[in-house]
């Protein structure tokens, strides 16, 4: 196989249609609820229906949340507020439906698909649908080594590839898209502040389980650690990511990638998807079009990378705890604004005057 370069996704890539964005604005022109009153649900709609290439914009029907996996080494300097390697519980708790984006999923009845990218278990612990794409047993410790080889930087990428056309080949029409990743904030922590160019003390937050002052100082040190480590390969993401990402972190990157090429709309999550977008983004600068960001985490690095993609979180709740949530917060919203687009009348036409006799 050849050799993976991110930026060929560049040329891939096209924009929603925006001769549909026109005519789904003309259209809600001639609604007879007022310009203006449904707020942000108008631009929504006609998001929706540019990303289609339909008007009027189409239902989403088949939504599913896919949810990338992977510990991280850097775990291990208890800069999480979670046990290192402790992604499999998460995994596990998403499985038995007993986490908070389980327990919404099934409220709301959209499946949920976990892909094992770099969990740290014995892989006989779960099921070989979620296993079976597993690059390597979590990433490596980011503020001294590399998260992946090349070699497995590539193959996660691509691994996140196969799963966004097979998604887009079974007809899911919306992607709401998340991590469990215990650790995962510090990488993607990382990546933001390397490619807007920021201090460490700037982009280091809470992360999940909320920790404390000693522990913040810690990650805040792992971060900037790492940032040297990322300086040299700023210019190619693939390196980027070996560096100092990890393998659900490229994973997801590769998704978010050909998603885009698929013409599939995502919803991003928190920090962790941020991260990978704004990777995403430097391949490929029209991708950012495709995304929707679900909500603000409260993770700062969050907040610099979706300012930086242009993208206006649709809610902000405080929910902190990952793993798709907040994301799948956001999908009732955007199924309201299809509705609006598609099912409100218009007015009607104004009555034909008749010719002029002379
Ligand atoms: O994505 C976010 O902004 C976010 C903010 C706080 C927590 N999380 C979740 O918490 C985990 C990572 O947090 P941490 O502190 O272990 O790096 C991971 O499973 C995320 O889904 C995620
Ligand atoms: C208006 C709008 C513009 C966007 N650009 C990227 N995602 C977007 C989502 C919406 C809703």
């Amino acid at each position: 196989m050849s050799r993976l370069n991110l930026d060929d996704f560049s040329d891939l890539i096209e924009r929603p249609d925006s001769g549909t964005r026109r005519d789904a604005e003309e259209r809600r022109e001639r609604l007879t609820v007022p310009p203006g009153a449904l707020g942000r649900l108008d631009e929504l709609g006609e998001w929706l229906s540019a990303a289609q290439g339909a008007v009027p914009v189409r239902p989403v029907e088949r939504p599913r949340v896919v949810l990338f996996a992977g510990d991280h080494g850097v775990a291990g300097l208890d800069v999480s507020g979670r046990p290192a390697g402790g992604t499999y519980e998460l995994v596990r708790a998403v499985l038995d439906g007993s986490s908070p984006v389980a327990v919404l999923a099934r409220r709301t009845g959209v499946p949920v698909r976990v892909v094992d990218a770099g969990v740290d278990c014995d892989p006989e612990l779960l099921p070989a649908d979620v296993v079976r794409h597993r690059v390597r047993r979590g990433s490596g410790r980011i503020d001294v080594e590399d998260a992946l080889t090349p070699e497995e930087a590539e193959q996660a990428v691509r691994l996140g590839m196969a799963v966004a056309d097979e998604e887009a080949d079974s007809g899911t029409d919306l992607v709401v898209l998340g991590d469990l990743s215990v650790g995962g904030t510090t990488p993607a922590s990382t990546l933001i502040a390397a490619l807007c160019g920021t201090d460490a003390s700037v982009v280091t937050g809470r992360g999940g389980a909320g920790i404390d002052d000693l522990a913040w100082m810690r990650k805040c040190a792992a971060i900037r650690d790492a940032l040297r480590r990322a300086r040299p390969v700023l210019g190619d993401q693939l390196e980027l990511l070996a560096a100092v990402g990890g393998a659900d972190l490229a994973a997801t990157t590769g998704f978010l990638l050909q998603s885009a090429v698929r013409r599939m709309p995502v919803i991003l999550d928190g920090v962790v998807s941020a991260a990978c977008a704004l990777v995403a983004q430097r391949a490929a600068f029209r991708a950012p079009d495709w995304w929707l960001a679900g909500q603000v985490s409260g993770e700062p690095a969050q907040a610099k990378a979706l300012d930086r993609m242009a993208l206006s979180p649709l809610l902000d709740h405080g929910v902190t705890v990952g793993e798709g949530t907040g994301a799948l917060l956001a999908l009732p919203l955007v199924q309201a604004a299809a509705a609006f687009a598609a099912e409100l009348p218009e007015k009607p036409l104004p009555e034909q005057r008749p010719a002029d006799e002379d």
